[in-house]
């Protein structure tokens, strides 16, 4: 409960006359109504081969910031959280990042069944990232919850001269496999904010299961990328 809605109830008890036990009651019971649906926490999970750019991605998003130099793949398993203010409530993220070397993939496949999320990365300036896309899907139908979060990102797509992935390609990939697709750059920063909250918008929406609200991750993520003039899935 915020610190305004705490002094409006104040306020307004005071000027009705409400006795002191009562107005406990009410703080009691609108902290416990407010903060028990405002916290939401979820697990968003980056994987993709490595190189394609996870760890950057959640750098971008983090911290706004773009981690240039020397290319050090991450080792096992590694998380930030963030929070993300999703229409009034609080999402908190969790986001791992995995290391997309072959050799940790068995670190990988026992986090996969608490992911609530997952963000499926490839490089479209790597040809071979794209067509281990199919690989990665079998094994997240074998590991992950079968209502996980999915959503496919083709990242560095402001290497326009080193583009070897056309965004059809993705497109086609995603309405194949009927994930929500988008390109993105943690160099420049493009789409990263929108695809997670995209995500963030979708775990809310289902954790707090309100029949009157209609959201559908698709659709979000087709409009949203109409606004940008960009790389529309
Ligand atoms: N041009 C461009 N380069 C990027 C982008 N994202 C990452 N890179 C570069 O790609 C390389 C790999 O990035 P990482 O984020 O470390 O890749 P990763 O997927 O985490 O790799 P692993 O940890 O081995 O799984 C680095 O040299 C980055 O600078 C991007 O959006 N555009």
């Amino acid at each position: 409960m915020s610190n305004s809605s705490l002094l409006f109830v104040l306020i307004i008890s005071v000027i009705s006359g409400i006795d002191f036990y009562f107005f406990n009651f009410l703080i009691y019971f609108f902290t416990f109504f407010f903060i028990g649906q405002s916290e939401i926490i979820s697990l968003v999970m980056l994987v993709g081969d490595s190189g394609v750019g996870k760890t950057c991605l959640l750098v971008r998003f983090k911290d706004g910031a773009f981690l240039a130099g020397s290319f050090i793949s991450t080792v096992g398993i590694d998380f930030r959280n963030k929070v993300l203010n999703i229409d009034g409530v609080k999402v908190k993220l969790q986001i791992w990042d995995t290391a997309g070397q072959e050799r940790f993939r068995s670190v990988t496949h026992a986090y996969y069944r608490d992911a609530h999320a997952l963000l499926l990365l490839y490089d479209v300036t790597n040809k071979s990232s794209f067509d281990n896309i199919q690989a990665w899907l079998t094994e997240i139908h074998e590991y992950a919850q079968q209502d996980v979060v999915l959503m496919l990102l083709g990242n560095k797509a402001d290497a326009t001269h080193d583009r070897v992935v056309k965004r059809e390609d993705g497109e086609r990939l995603a309405k194949e496999f009927g994930v929500p697709f988008m390109e993105t750059s943690a160099r420049s920063g493009l789409n990263v904010e929108l695809a997670f909250t995209a995500v963030a918008k979708e775990l809310k929406h289902r954790s707090m299961k309100d029949p009157n609200e209609k959201f559908k991750l698709h659709e979000y993520v087709n409009k949203e990328m109409k606004g940008t003039g960009c790389c529309r899935s």
